[in-house]
């Protein structure tokens, strides 16, 4: 699939964003191995902490449908420059998708920025952070 592609199928998704509190709508599509797309928008709550990122609900969707292997993900918003995806995000990129997988943040201007998981998040807490305790 085409850069541009899946950055419209972000813009698609930014479209059913719940944002009842910010007004800020994110769209996010998350790239699988095999060709499939997972969309995503931000979801809120009157409980403000309750509320999804994007990216994260369009990761959460792909590994509750059986999705592990991805290939990469688009992320926009209405920003002045491309949109920085939050901590929380960085950390759950992390868990799932390799390194160097290509993540292109975007905004409703044009602008794209290609970068990495790796380079989102250096040094990111990990899995194997806890094998080398557990085998203590
Ligand atoms: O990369 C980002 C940054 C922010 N938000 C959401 C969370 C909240 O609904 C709103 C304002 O922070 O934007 C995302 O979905 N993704
Ligand atoms: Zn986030």
């Amino acid at each position: 699939m085409e850069k541009e592609q899946l950055i419209n199928e972000a813009k698609a998704a930014r479209e059913r964003a719940y944002v009842p509190y910010s007004n800020f709508q994110v769209g996010a599509a998350l790239l699988t191995a095999d060709g499939k797309v997972y969309g995503g928008c931000n979801i809120e709550n009157a409980g403000y902490s309750m509320t999804n990122c994007a990216e994260r609900t369009a990761m959460f969707k792909a590994v509750s449908e059986g999705d592990k292997s991805f290939a990469a993900l688009a992320v926009v918003a209405d920003t002045k420059g491309p949109v920085s995806p939050c901590g929380a995000c960085r950390q759950v990129l992390a868990e799932f998708c390799s390194p160097d997988m290509p993540v292109y943040l975007t905004n409703l201007n044009g602008d794209v920025q290609e970068t990495t998981v790796s380079e989102l998040l250096p040094g990111a807490f990990s899995t194997e952070d806890l094998d080398y305790a557990a085998r203590k």
